[in-house]
């Protein structure tokens, strides 16, 4: 069987990942392997996964460097990569959310500045909204922006609140929910037909098994 690459998000997703592949028999051992190796093999020898940082994982997939991925949709709708976007994993889950100082008016702003991690997911849901906004550029620590004077508001991942809440911002608009996501690479998909059709529909499976 021809090997199939499989890219994974370093941190949040990739032990969640990894667990979803020992669920369908296939085990990546080395990947609890104290060690900084980005290419792991599955003790099949049949698979091979690949760690990279979250926003890389469509880069590698839409260029064929892998034959799958698994990335949060936060990656996909900032990346708008020409992937197959194959199945809701169920799992990383969190939401996008414009939050801001606490009773923050949004429409007050002459030009709203917006601190973020993903300017295009930023850009495209105020302009959707006939709102032109600058985006800030961030790489992290996100909510320190409209602390310090940097911005207004900031787009960024909310999952329990905590970050927000302790820095006293809170959630001015909910904007798109956020769960990871199997992805495929378009030429794969035809060429490596016969070994990805059962491995997806296998973690279809999966995925409905353990949403009852
Ligand atoms: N609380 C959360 N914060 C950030 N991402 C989360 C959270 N919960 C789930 N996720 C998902 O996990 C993915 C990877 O998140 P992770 O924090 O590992 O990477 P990152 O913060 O984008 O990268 P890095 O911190 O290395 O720059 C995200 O793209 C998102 O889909
Ligand atoms: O709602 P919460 O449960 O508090 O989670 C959300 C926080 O987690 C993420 O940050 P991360 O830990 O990835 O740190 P960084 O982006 O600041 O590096 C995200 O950017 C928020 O800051």
């Amino acid at each position: 069987m021809e090997k199939i690459k499989i890219a994974l998000t370093k941190g949040r997703l990739a032990e969640k990942s990894i667990q979803l592949f020992e669920t369908m028999g296939i085990r990546f051992s080395a990947f609890y392997e104290d060690s900084r190796k980005l290419i792991i093999p599955s003790d099949c020898e049949n698979f091979e996964v690949i760690l990279v940082k979250a926003l890389d994982v469509t880069t590698y997939v839409e260029n064929g460097a892998a034959d799958l991925g698994i990335a949060g949709k936060d990656t996909l709708l900032e990346t708008n990569a020409d992937v197959f976007e194959i199945v809701d994993l169920g799992f990383g889950k969190c939401r996008f959310a414009v939050a801001g100082p606490t009773h923050f008016d949004i429409n007050q702003a002459v030009k709203l500045s917006v601190a973020t991690k993903y300017p295009k997911v930023a850009s495209q849901y105020f302009s959707d909204q006939g709102k032109q906004i600058e985006t800030i550029k961030l790489n992290g620590s996100v909510e320190l922006a409209p602390l310090v004077g940097l911005s207004d508001v900031i787009v960024d991942i909310v999952e329990t609140g905590r970050t927000l809440d302790e820095n006293g911002l809170e959630i001015l608009e909910n904007m798109h929910d956020i769960s990871a996501r199997l992805v495929a690479n378009k030429a794969s998909f035809k060429t490596k037909n016969q070994a990805l059709k059962p491995l997806i529909e296998e973690v279809k499976e999966v995925i409905a098994v353990r949403q009852g």
